[in-house]
């Protein structure tokens, strides 16, 4: 069976201070941080929100104010799968463990398939997120191409 897809891509603007969204197992934790650090002046000039352990390893390390959700094994994945679909967040830097398997598996999968579908850069791994903080669309108006909702919804009608 074949799924309706939207037809049609809509703009959606970014401001220069984008909401990055920060996550890390706990095997990456150390690597997260030693990567936010780093960036961590420029990581200050944006809007940032996190999983709740990593939220508050990085808040309490750095200094910086991280707005924290519920930890990932309690939904903290799907929290911010839900910002992505209610397009209230611009950038995903998700540090994932290939090495564990998760109870929450199912949820990592699915914030993955939203940051997908709905055209967010996501950085897995510290180089990437080298490339991602780099980027001059990060201290820049950015426009970008994200699925219509509306032409979706007609679609299944
Ligand atoms: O499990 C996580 C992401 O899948 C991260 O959760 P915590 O930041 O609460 O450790």
């Amino acid at each position: 069976m074949t799924h309706p897809r939207p037809a049609r891509q809509v703009q959606r603007s970014l401001s220069p201070r984008k909401r990055v969204a920060l996550i890390a197992h706990d095997g990456k934790k150390e690597e997260l941080l030693e990567w936010a650090g780093r960036w961590r002046d420029t990581l200050a000039q944006h809007q940032l929100l996190g999983t709740g352990t990593t939220a508050s390893r990085v808040a309490a390390t750095l200094g910086l104010d991280v707005e924290g959700l519920m930890s990932g094994p309690l939904g903290g994945d799907q929290q911010i799968g839900a910002c992505i679909a209610e397009q209230r967040l611009d950038v995903l830097i998700f540090f994932w463990d290939p090495f564990a398997p998760m109870p929450h598996d199912p949820d990592v999968k699915a914030l993955l398939r939203l940051a997908a579908l709905w055209n967010i850069p996501v950085a897995c791994n510290a180089a990437s997120a080298d490339f991602m903080l780099s980027s001059p669309c990060m201290g820049e108006s950015y426009t970008m191409n994200i699925p219509d909702a509306g032409d979706w919804v007609a679609a299944r009608r």
